[in-house]
């Protein structure tokens, strides 16, 4: 079914993929193309006058500055991202304008990455990687970089949404001792993953490798500092791929660089992008990934997709398939 009107969509990036934009074509759609990489606020600004929707494709505040260029006849705004702390809900649930975002398609790449973190962590990939590079490659050691093992080892999840579900199902072959979660409320799936709800001290106390996958509220907001760090394991290795936000950076350098944690593995930090001078990439037991969570071609499509569909019905006077509030 086409929508009644042709209506126009404010597409933020040249290079959201083709399969959406053909969608949104072929229900009526007139896209408007921003041109620049990185793209340029003022660019946005100029050109999203009158549209009837947007497809944000980055992670730039989408706030009411935006929402008063774009004007009244907006109808549908949907981010290509799982993590909405750029988008001013509140402004979004004020003026009744649908918000949609894109969690259920992220979390297959991300729980690839996560657990590729947790082994890069937890395996000295980055001191490894280095150890060649100043020929320090000491073979005859036997007690040279020893690392973890995911086997037999208690799996935390800081939160448990798609993204930590995804983790916990490629983990139910590996041998794990226990996986355990802590949220608000417990979740009625967790006998799905054999996961038990704890609450954030026992997270903390317990986790041999714990996974922050929640997203980034006042609530969460450097959740993981000093205090926390001190309740883990010495053992323990830390993997963020929510957002740089949940955790006070500095006291995690000081527990890295302390041996109060064992490693990290980050997707995200603070800032992004990190400055190639930050001390956190000077530690030789912390893999620092450019926040590569949803960098697949396929799972960019999916978003691209979902955010097109979103609108679709929103323009159609249907709920979003993946509304943000
Ligand atoms: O989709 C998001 O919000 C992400 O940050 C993926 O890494």
């Amino acid at each position: 079914m086409s929508v009644s009107r042709a209506f126009k969509v404010l597409i933020s990036h040249p290079q959201v993929p083709a399969p959406a934009l053909q969608l949104l074509c072929s229900r009526g759609a007139e896209t408007i193309i921003c041109k620049s990489v990185p793209p340029s606020r003022d660019e946005i600004l100029e050109k999203v006058g009158g549209v009837d929707a947007i497809l944000w494709a980055h992670y730039q505040p989408l706030n009411a500055v935006i929402l008063d260029a774009a004007g009244p006849q907006l109808r549908a705004v949907s981010t290509m991202s799982s993590g909405i702390d750029f988008a001013d809900v509140e402004e979004f649930k004020r003026r009744k304008i649908p918000l949609g975002h894109t969690p259920g398609v992220v979390k297959n790449s991300v729980a690839d990455l996560a657990i590729g973190l947790m082994i890069a962590a937890g395996r000295h990939f980055h001191a490894g990687r280095t150890d060649i590079e100043t020929s320090q490659w000491v073979t005859e050691h036997i007690d040279w970089r020893m690392g973890v093992e995911i086997r037999d080892s208690v799996i935390g999840f800081f939160g448990f949404g798609g993204i930590s579900q995804a983790i916990a199902k490629r983990l139910q072959c590996w041998d794990v001792a226990k996986i355990l979660y802590t949220t608000r409320n417990r979740k009625e799936n967790d006998v799905d993953y054999k996961a038990e709800h704890v609450p954030f001290e026992r997270l903390l106390q317990e986790s041999d490798f714990l996974v922050v996958a929640a997203p980034l509220t006042s609530e969460t907001r450097e959740k993981f500092n000093s205090k926390a760090f001190a309740q883990m394991k010495g053992s323990a290795v830390f993997v963020n791929v929510a957002r740089g936000g949940l955790v006070n950076q500095a006291d995690l350098h000081e527990a890295l660089s302390s041996g109060k944690l064992f490693a990290a593995g980050l997707d995200v930090t603070t800032p992004e992008p990190l400055p190639a001078d930050s001390p956190i990439l000077k530690l030789p037991n912390c893999v620092v990934l450019p926040h590569l969570g949803t960098q697949t071609m396929k799972t960019t499509i999916e978003m691209s997709l979902l955010a097109a569909n979103n609108i679709i019905n929103a323009i159609e006077d249907k709920p979003m398939l993946s509304p943000a509030y």
